[in-house]
């Protein structure tokens, strides 16, 4: 059950339906065959849709910048799933990032060992989707590429099988679906683009309300709608069809091989596209499996329930980080935060708003943190925070920032979380244990002064 305010309530209520576009042509990830939303999207609209018990109702489009458009112009309330970037955030708001796909760039085989990313690209042509994020984020930063405007991933795909263009930006699972579907044998994948798909929930930017009310639902999703949805539309059992398809075609290249004896010329023809056509399966099936390790990588090193590395992947980022420190000393300040009477909020308000003030506790520290920060959930509602080049004065404006930040972002329905933290800067001969140690000392201090505050180990020394 979903925590919404009455104001949220009589929202929804007078509402009565939500309307919303898609991309008519993205597919896994969504698309409209014969007037009807089909794709990822389509299950995480119904899942929307149950939590918040209201209808969502599609208002077609016919190209993806009619689709902009429309949630532009207020004919439609949300796209479910948006790339945020500066030019779309003059019309739309976005919510948290929900699902993540990297994006490629693909290039003719024959090209392969002369474009293996972008720099190789200057001067040549690159297709792009009209409208897309790519489109807007390689106008920006590559100047040097001629960028040709294509209708859809597939339509850049074939102008660049022809020798059209050179090479075309698209997400990875888009593109491996549409070379396998086409029989695009001689294209190949040269590169990850620098930036991928981080996809969103987008309002028409009038409307906060909405926002407020859909980013409660996407909360809700659990790990299990996330991977019930990717394998509805990426059905991974592909490994175990191919390699029975794989065994049938060896059998027919075997007899293909015989009848080169009577027709030399037909048959080798045949056997050289049969060979191509395994190979192209083989690297999609290769796609998939790198897409499911990243998967299972992020798994294994991030904590479940907030998305932030977990304690075994932060004691490795530090000992890198112990390494460099040995290297060419730097100031390197460790926080430990801990958030106050958590018990008694899970009593009263239930675990499931424990759960959702630790998520948005999580989001907080990833909003404030440098980008050269590491951020982990040292277990139950404790947090560790190592940040580089900063000495325990900086690290202390940053606990001041956390503080500040906890009692701006309270989510309607739920209460004010404080927390306390306790601060210790890295010391020579220090292991890990006595660094830690040390912040925990002071953290300590800081639950004794009655929380919602900072206590530096100098300070925490001197008392
Ligand atoms: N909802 C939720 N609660 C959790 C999770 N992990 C740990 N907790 C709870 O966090 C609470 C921690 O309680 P305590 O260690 O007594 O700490 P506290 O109530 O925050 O008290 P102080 O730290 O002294 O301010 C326990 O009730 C745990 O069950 C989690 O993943 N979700």
């Amino acid at each position: 059950m979903l925590a919404l305010t009455p104001a949220q309530h009589a929202y929804l209520a007078s509402k009565k339906q939500l309307t919303y576009c898609v991309d008519p042509n993205w597919m896994p990830f969504e698309a409209i065959k014969n007037g009807v939303h089909i794709g990822m999207s389509k299950d995480y609209v119904e899942l929307l849709s149950t939590s918040l018990e209201i209808p969502f109702v599609l208002v077609p489009t016919s190209r993806w910048r009619q689709t902009l458009d429309y949630l532009d112009q207020g004919r439609c309330d949300l796209i479910p799933m948006l790339n945020r970037t500066e030019e779309r955030e003059a019309y739309a708001k976005f919510s948290e990032v929900y699902l993540t796909d990297p994006n490629v760039l693909v290039v003719r085989n024959s090209q392969m060992s002369s474009i293996k990313s972008l720099s190789d690209l200057r001067g040549k042509s690159l297709a792009v989707i009209d409208g897309y994020m790519q489109e807007e984020n390689l106008r920006n930063a590559h100047p040097e590429i001629a960028l040709v405007r294509v209708a859809s991933e597939l339509a850049g795909l074939m102008r660049v099988s022809s020798g059209d263009v050179d090479a075309v930006a698209g997400s990875l699972l888009a593109v491996t679906r549409h070379i396998q579907n086409a029989g695009l044998s001689n294209l190949h994948i040269a590169t990850d683009l620098p930036q991928g798909d981080e996809l969103r929930l987008a309002v028409n930017k009038n409307n906060p309300e909405l926002l407020a009310i859909l980013e409660l639902a996407i909360d809700n999703f659990s790990y299990q709608d996330h991977s019930r949805i990717y394998s509805n539309w990426n059905p991974i059992g592909i490994t175990a069809k191919t390699d029975y398809s794989l065994t049938w075609k060896v059998g027919l290249a075997l007899l293909l091989i015989l009848l080169l004896l009577f027709e030399r010329y037909r048959t080798s023809k045949k056997t050289n596209s049969l060979l191509l056509e395994k190979n192209m399966e083989l690297k999609a099936v290769h796609a998939q499996l790198s897409i499911q390790h990243k998967h299972l990588l992020h798994l294994a090193t991030h904590d479940n329930l907030t998305g932030l590395l977990n304690r075994k992947s932060i004691l490795e980022h530090i000992e890198k980080e112990l390494i460099r420190w040995r290297r060419q000393e730097f100031p390197l300040t460790l926080l430990v935060l801990d958030l106050d009477k958590f018990k008694s909020i899970n009593d009263q308000y239930g675990h499931n708003i424990g759960d959702s003030i630790l998520k948005t506790f999580a989001a907080t520290l990833i909003n404030v943190v440098r980008e050269t920060d590491f951020c982990a959930r040292w277990g139950g509602e404790e947090f560790i925070i190592v940040s580089s080049n900063t000495d325990t004065a900086s690290a202390s404006i940053l606990a001041e920032r956390i503080h500040k930040k906890l009692e701006t972002i309270t989510k309607p329905g739920t209460p004010v979380a404080h927390c306390s933290i306790g601060i210790a800067q890295y010391r020579q001969a220090d292991d890990f244990e006595q660094w830690f140690e040390r912040a925990d000392k002071a953290l300590y201090r800081a639950k004794m002064r009655g929380g919602k505050c900072t206590v530096t180990e100098a300070e925490n020394s001197k008392e």
